[in-house]
């Protein structure tokens, strides 16, 4: 048996609309190694349709074409790319070189397809082009080669991986006379070595060189010539039979993806340029909201001791509470145990009182160390500081626990028989902050729906720091307080407590807790949890804006890799001849979007750093603070986000790229 066998093999194109066309009529042939055999005939008689049968590109014919004792008529997508790997060599008219690669990079490739490694891929190619007098090219393009090399190149590459065929289409077609020569000397040398070379060809001159010349003609074969043997001899291309092969590698794929967008440097910038733009946005504006929670929570905690959390019952249904200022008309969801008197007089807001199993449950809570009892009322319009005769009205009055030094503003914190007023009463008693401490007033109170009054001295001015302080207020000690009560014959509940936790770390669990079982915090952390949120929801609407441009983004990285399919058309059908598979194929051009995803990403993130660094000068010059806060989480947010939406837009023309048809892709120009 020969090493091929073509028995009755008929190829029918279909044609659309009109009957299949019978490119191959009954065509029986036996070829053998060490046979050069020349296939000729007239344009359209059918010989590249034969050739693209025997190298496997084409797998749609009857009849059937055995290989070394093997049916293709049986064969499975894997059987083709090992025959593509192992048995067969292409050789063509235009040499189909890929153009970003060098040289040596271009004859590697079928091993790189194998990841088979650096060393023996390039101890092989090396010793193959040298036998071919390529020493001195193997760096360069193939743009920078002569025809007759770069034909030397194609042929280096078909030789490579020692195929037993090699299939040469019109290989000496693009070449003056000389070269055409050195070509076929080459060439009758591979044949020489036991291989079996089948060539087409228009011309007498190269079928002349031949042991065999098979004319075609409509289809048929209407000629079959011996012309003399080859003194054949061993393979002197130095190539010993590789070890089964592997498949590309993700580094493989990455290196060829990133010469390709080396050779197309300038519209990768472009693009990687376009990508970035909507990652910076997404983390110029993740930056923005954070930095402006940072600030506002900063602010607020600005006069708020670390260890302390101000815990308050929560405002019963019904009580007249519901009708007070926004920062204290919170209804929590669940109840915490104990129970609850009716609620004050109308026009004070008090929060209710704290039962023992109240108190009890919170010195559970993990992490306090010290609970703290104080008192504290809210009214409109009841609660006086009589001053030479003048009323002047403040809204919060209480005790002074949980309080620390940074609430002071002027003085000390107020010892027996004396007050803590806000600066805006000692403004309306006439004095400034400093004029007012030592002043003798007349508290006047509601408590439990009794009006209280006693003499005090100012000791100093109340601060609630930047941002919460809107409410005039008045405090005093617990001792005063008590003193004050018992005077009145009142026995007052504690309404506030402040928990004191062993560690400022752990003081947010701690009002976690709180608020999980259900009591209130206070109101400067209320309205701290409200910013927060609204500032939660504008950063991702803002981010979501943002986002659209990632979208466009998307779009721009598919349709330049749906271009970069068909500028790539030929380099994908040289892949698959020389034994590509369809997964190496969709692994290089999804590298090449993970390249693009990562370098957007990184230039996204890089300028966005830019960004919040000029940005920041400017707010910090504008408002003495910074305002942008970029987080290496939003850093990796973006990177990844970037290589996830470039990887999904390069999908689709990865898988177009993969189910390319062999035979269209290297007729492509
Ligand atoms: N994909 C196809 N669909 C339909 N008909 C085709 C297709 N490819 C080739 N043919 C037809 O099959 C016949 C043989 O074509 P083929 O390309 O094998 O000829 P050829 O001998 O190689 O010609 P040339 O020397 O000009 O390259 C021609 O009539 C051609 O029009």
């Amino acid at each position: 048996m020969s090493f091929i066998e073509l028995k009755h093999l008929n190829k029918f194109y279909p044609i659309s609309g009109a009957k299949d066309f019978q490119a191959l009529k009954d065509i029986n042939l036996s070829l053998d190694k060490g046979e050069l055999v020349s296939i000729i005939g007239e344009s359209g008689s059918g010989k590249s349709t034969l050739m693209n049968l025997l190298g496997g590109l084409d797998s749609q014919f009857s009849g059937e074409i055995t290989v070394d004792g093997k049916k293709m008529s049986t064969f499975k997508d894997q059987d083709f790319v090992n025959y593509h790997k192992e048995k067969i060599g292409f050789v063509f008219q235009s040499f189909n070189l890929v153009s970003h690669l060098s040289v040596l990079d271009n004859v590697t490739l079928a091993m790189t397809l194998s990841n088979v490694d650096k060393k023996t891929r390039n101890e092989r190619a090396k010793e193959v082009l040298k036998q071919l007098g390529l020493e001195e090219q193997y760096h360069k393009k193939p743009s920078q080669l002569s025809g007759g090399q770069k034909q030397r190149v194609a042929i280096a590459r078909a030789l490579v991986n020692d195929p037993d065929i090699i299939i040469a289409d019109e290989p000496t077609g693009a070449l003056d006379s000389q070269t055409t020569d050195q070509v076929l000397d080459i060439i009758q040398e591979i044949a020489k070595t036991g291989k079996l070379v089948i060539m087409v060809t228009h011309s007498e001159k190269v079928a002349a060189r031949s042991t065999r010349v098979v004319t075609i003609d409509d289809g048929k074969i209407i000629g079959d010539v011996r012309q003399g043997e080859l003194q054949t001899h061993e393979n002197t291309f130095g190539l010993e039979k590789k070890a089964k092969s592997k498949n590309l590698s993700f580094f493989a794929a990455i290196r060829l993806a990133l010469l390709n967008m080396k050779e197309k440097l300038g519209r990768n910038i472009l693009i990687a340029l376009g990508g970035s733009i909507g990652i910076m946005s997404v983390i110029v504006m993740l930056s923005l909201g954070a930095g402006v929670n940072d600030y506002l929570t900063k602010t607020m905690n600005a006069n708020v001791n670390p260890l302390v959390s101000e815990v308050k019952m929560p405002i019963a249904r019904g009580s007249n509470a519901s009708s007070s200022v926004a920062a204290d008309s919170s209804v929590m969801a669940t109840t915490p145990a104990g129970t609850r008197p009716s609620g004050p007089p109308a026009g004070v807001t008090q929060s209710d009182p704290f039962a023992e199993e109240n108190l009890q449950e919170l010195r559970n809570i993990p992490h306090v160390a010290e609970l703290n009892l104080a008192y504290t009322s809210f009214t409109i319009g009841s609660d006086n500081v009589i001053y030479e005769g003048s009323k002047y009205a403040f809204m919060t009055f209480g005790t002074t626990s949980g309080m620390t030094d940074s609430n002071i503003l002027y003085g000390t914190f107020p010892a027996e028989g004396e007050i803590l007023v806000t600066e805006g009463i000692a403004n309306q008693m006439g004095a400034t902050a400093e004029e007012a401490i030592g002043k003798e007033v007349t508290l006047s109170v509601t408590i439990d729906g009794e009006k209280l009054e006693k003499n005090y001295v100012i000791s100093g001015i109340y601060t609630a720091g930047q941002s919460i302080g809107a409410f005039e207020s008045v405090y005093i000690s617990s001792e005063s307080f008590d003193l004050l009560t018992a005077e009145n014959n009142l026995e007052v509940k504690p309404n506030v407590v402040y928990l004191v936790s062993d560690d400022p770390k752990n003081t947010q669990a701690i009002k976690d807790e709180v608020a999980t079982l259900g009591y209130r915090g206070s109101s400067a952390d209320m309205l701290a949890s409200t910013f927060t949120k609204m500032l939660d929801i504008f950063t991702y609407i803002l981010s979501g804006v943002a986002g659209i441009s990632l979208f466009v983004s998307a779009i721009m990285i598919l349709t330049v890799l749906y271009i970069s399919v068909v500028e790539r058309t030929q380099e994908i059908g040289v892949i698959k001849a020389i034994g590509g598979r369809k997964k190496d194929i969709r692994r290089i051009f999804v590298s090449e979007s993970f390249l693009i995803g990562l370098f957007s990403g990184l230039l996204g993130v890089g300028i966005a750093y830019l960004i919040t660094v000029v940005g920041n000068i400017i707010v910090q010059n504008l408002f003495d603070t910074a305002i942008l806060n970029m987080t290496p989480a939003f850093a990796i947010f973006g990177i990844v986000t970037s290589i996830i939406i470039s990887m999904l837009s390069g999908l689709l023309p990865a898988q177009k790229a993969a189910s390319l048809d062999p035979v269209e892709a290297l007729r492509h120009d």
